[in-house]
């Protein structure tokens, strides 16, 4: 039988730590400390990564996209919603380029592209 992937499966943890033991789960306790808390953590985690991807040091980046879906995960369950949503949603964009979607919304291209 197939294995579930790891990210369903440590969404699936995350989301069971809602209501549990702070005291025996960090998950539980940034829960118990509520949005600000996570969406605090969450930022954290984004800075330090781009820190790692500005080191020059690329293996760096791995622990701290870890820990930034990670914390993104604890957000998403926070708000009552799952991986399954975003991952609709990235479904809905493929094949969409983003220069596309963004002229759609009227947006500027980037200098780099446009015609000279
Ligand atoms: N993937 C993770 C994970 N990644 C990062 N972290 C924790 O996130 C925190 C990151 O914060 P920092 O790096 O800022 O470290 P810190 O200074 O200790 O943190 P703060 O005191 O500032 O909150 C650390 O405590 C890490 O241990 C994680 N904690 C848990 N998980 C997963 O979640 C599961 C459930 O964990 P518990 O809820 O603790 O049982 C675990 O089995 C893991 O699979």
């Amino acid at each position: 039988m197939d294995q579930p992937d790891p990210l369903d499966r440590l969404f699936a943890t995350v989301a069971s730590r809602r209501g549990a033991d702070p005291t025996s789960s960090y998950t539980a306790s940034l829960f118990a400390r509520g949005r600000p808390r996570i969406a605090q953590k969450l930022g954290e985690e984004a800075v330090e990564t781009v820190i790692a991807a500005l080191r020059g040091d690329e293996r760096a980046i791995v622990p701290e996209a870890a820990d930034l879906l990670y914390h993104l995960m604890v957000l998403l369950a926070d708000a009552g919603l799952t991986l399954d949503e975003v991952r609709a949603e990235l479904v809905r964009r493929e094949g969409v380029s983003g220069h596309d979607e963004k002229a759609a919304r009227g947006g500027p291209l980037p200098l780099s592209f446009r015609p000279e």
